[in-house]
């Protein structure tokens, strides 16, 4: 089976060397392509049996399954450029939320899924977000579970929760990110730690604690209550979170929703406007 990749930045990027390291697709079954050639050539180096297509309609004319992974707003292009190649045998996927599966079956006469990926596929693990078009039979199911098996744990959502599924999943990891460098920071403020010992100590800390609930030990509440010991020291600390992160999730995914809303709007006139309909 031929896999093409549309757009070969970040997460084209890692899609490659995911699926290519998990020994799933092997790199002679690729053929990718990028608007600007030297990133896609960058791979090639990296994969010398990945085939390099000139644009993405080659792409699309050469693969059974298409994979676009082009930012929300380059997809009308992208779409319009591969027309020629569209037909019910190909199977395109999109890696991007703000478009449902149902807009793309309306431009498309491809059968049709998204299978949204988070950066933690890179290290084949982590969730991805799988959403399947009414032209997908149980066998292209079947052909996209097994290929995102192989680099993450694919779970099947509904439309109405994809935003904050994909808030989780895939944009979590930058905000955890985010909240462990402020962890780290405030020790260093706060203390004579170093900023080097303190990055140490809380990477450590942070991949243990995946490690601890992947094995099952302990779930979240579970985890604390062992650590929180009555009259402690952890307890005092989360007194502070407690009284201090208040109601900044519930913003966070406010924000988050309210440019997603945006970004559909502006799909919805980036379709309308290349007449894709
Ligand atoms: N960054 C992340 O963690 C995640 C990103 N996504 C989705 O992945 C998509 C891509 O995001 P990134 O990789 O971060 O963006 P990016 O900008 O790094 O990559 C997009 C690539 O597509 C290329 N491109 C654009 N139009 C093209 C065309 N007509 N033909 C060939 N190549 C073309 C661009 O040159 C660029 O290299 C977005 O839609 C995003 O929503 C989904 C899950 C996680
Ligand atoms: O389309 C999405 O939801 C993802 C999340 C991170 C970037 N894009």
């Amino acid at each position: 089976m031929k896999i093409g990749i549309i757009g070969t930045g970040s997460m084209g990027t890692i899609l490659l060397e995911s699926f290519i390291e998990s020994g799933e697709i092997s790199p002679d079954q690729f053929m990718i392509t990028n608007r600007n050639r030297t990133k896609a050539e960058v791979l090639k180096k990296r994969f010398p049996e990945v085939t390099i297509g000139e644009n993405a309609l080659e792409v699309a004319h050469e693969s059974e399954v298409i994979f676009i992974c082009t930012k929300p707003l380059q997809f009308p292009e992208v779409l319009n450029q591969i027309k020629p190649a569209c037909h019910s045998g190909k199977f395109l996927i999109s890696i991007t939320s703000p478009i449902s599966v149902d807009q793309l079956e309306e431009v498309t006469e491809c059968k049709v899924a998204r299978a949204i990926p988070s950066i933690l596929n890179r290290a084949l693990t982590g969730s991805s977000l799988l959403s399947f078009g009414s032209r997908c039979q149980d066998e292209d199911k079947k052909v996209l579970k097994k290929l995102m098996s192989a680099i993450s744990e694919p779970l099947v959502i509904e439309e109405n929760i994809t935003r904050v599924s994909s808030d989780i999943v895939s944009c979590g990891p930058a905000f955890f990110s985010y909240i462990i460098q402020q962890f780290i920071d405030g020790a260093v403020r706060q203390t004579n730690i170093s900023k080097e010992d303190a990055t140490t100590l809380a990477t450590n800390m942070i991949i243990g604690m995946g490690k601890l609930l992947e094995k099952g030990h302990y779930t979240l509440p579970t985890l604390q209550k062992r650590v929180c010991v009555p009259g402690g020291i952890t307890g005092e600390g989360i007194k502070v979170l407690e009284d201090e992160i208040g109601s900044m999730f519930d913003h966070l995914f406010q924000k988050t929703h309210a440019k997603y809303y945006e970004d559909q709007e502006l799909i919805v006139d980036a379709f309308s406007n290349k007449s894709l309909k």
